[in-house]
């Protein structure tokens, strides 16, 4: 039997890389700086099965430092380590990508943080083609603000409202029911057409509901994303015969490309229900990708450590669970895409080490040397479930 299960904690740096400077992120620590908050607050982190597979050893590895609350300790259970990132950006799709063997070399495009933020070019373009009467925002911004401050105009006007961020996406918010779920997601299929030119990643709807200055996002976000520019470990497997099952975000993530089995849930605790579900019948040579996005979309972005935090701590009780349905021969690493420090300035990913924490029936507990690239993961996993070797990355195991 040989199965591998990557589980993406999305977000999850384990502290600035050498470059972060050029990426306005010295001294960024997503876990370093949630667990000295913690320990401020009287409340030190306690994440037992994380720590006893390396997470804390792996975070210490990176940053050259302890988080606050945890320490040096006998017995790892897991074969842990960090990588740093190949790619020159730090965003979602190129984490993943390299992850699965494929490194994003080449400059994405980004929008400038400037008002406006998008060219008049594209905004006009963009209205010609849907007929909608002008746009607000045209700005960098954080959804969940944005919506707040412009969501009566949006509901007046008829006006979708378009942001930016440190990432290379253009995303579209407007209001389920006064503007139409429906006719959103056509606005953004006609911008995915139009950014091309621009090499933008990513084009994101961003439905809202909500009346008189009190608007929250829907579930049906939905994002149109550039296919990965080579076969990535999902295409090997799957042309390998195996089952790459996707849930949450991934399949979006990787534009559908590699994915056999779709599998979504509205939070991390639901995703984690469903991973059980899956753990029980992923047949061999499968891979099973999870992202658990809450920490990134409801707590990294929206800088709070608190949310951060208790999420953590939830999914650390839960692998028990998951760790009981493993089988002899699976494999599975708990890893990230990127930073999203809750304590940083504004509200955008910064550049970390992700974990890389490997462990399964079958894995010696061992310390494993800094990766240079995180797709030495994806190598390890190829390696692993015996289908073609990826371009990129070295196995580890
Ligand atoms: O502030 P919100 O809308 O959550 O945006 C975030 O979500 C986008 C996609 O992950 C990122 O680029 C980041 O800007
Ligand atoms: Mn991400
Ligand atoms: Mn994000």
């Amino acid at each position: 039997m040989s199965r591998a299960f990557i589980l993406l904690l999305d977000s999850f740096g384990l502290g600035a890389l050498p470059d972060a400077d050029k990426y306005g992120d010295t001294g960024a620590n997503t876990f370093g700086h949630i667990a000295a908050w913690a320990a401020q607050e009287g409340t030190p982190m306690a994440l037992p099965n994380l720590e006893r597979l390396g997470l804390a050893a792996a975070a210490h590895k990176a940053s050259g430092e302890w988080a606050a609350g945890f320490g040096q300790r006998d017995g790892f259970t897991g074969a842990w380590g960090a990588a740093r990132e190949q790619s020159t950006g730090k965003d979602t799709q190129s984490g993943h990508w390299e992850i699965a063997g494929v490194p994003v070399l080449f400059d994405w495009g980004y929008f400038p943080k400037t008002v406006p933020s998008f060219p008049q070019e594209l905004t006009d373009k963009l209205q010609e083609l849907t007929g909608v009467p002008g746009w607000l925002g045209n700005c960098h911004a954080s959804g969940t603000t944005i919506i707040n401050e412009l969501g009566d105009e949006h509901v007046a006007s008829g006006k979708p409202i378009l942001y930016t961020s440190a990432d290379s996406v253009l995303q579209i918010a407007a209001h389920e029911e006064h503007f139409g779920l429906e006719r959103l997601y056509a606005v953004c299929e006609a911008a995915y057409e139009l950014v091309k030119p621009y090499n933008i990643g990513r084009v994101i709807a961003r439905p809202f509901t909500g009346s008189n200055g009190d608007y929250k996002r829907t579930a049906n976000r939905h994002d149109y994303a550039v296919p990965p520019t080579a076969p990535t470990l999902l295409d090997h497997v799957k042309d390998a015969g195996g089952d790459v099952i996707a849930l949450g975000k991934i399949s979006d993530i990787f534009a559908g490309q590699g994915v056999t089995r779709l599998v979504k849930g509205p939070d991390n605790m639901a995703l984690f229900d469903r991973l059980l579900e899956v753990a029980d019948d992923a047949p061999e040579k499968s891979l099973t990708f999870v992202n658990f996005v809450d920490f990134d979309m409801h707590f990294g972005h929206r800088r709070d450590v608190a949310g951060y935090s208790n999420a953590l701590h939830e999914l650390d009780a839960r692998l028990p669970e998951f760790m009981a349905k493993l089988k002899d021969g699976d494999l599975v690493v708990i890893t990230a895409d990127h930073g999203c420090d809750p304590t940083a300035p504004g509200s955008d990913h910064t550049r970390e080490h992700i974990p890389m924490i490997f462990f399964g029936p079958n894995v010696a507990p061992q310390e494993l040397p800094t990766a240079s690239t995180f797709s030495d993961i994806g190598a390890t996993l190829a390696k692993h479930l015996g289908v073609k070797p990826l371009s990129n990355g070295t196995a580890l195991l």
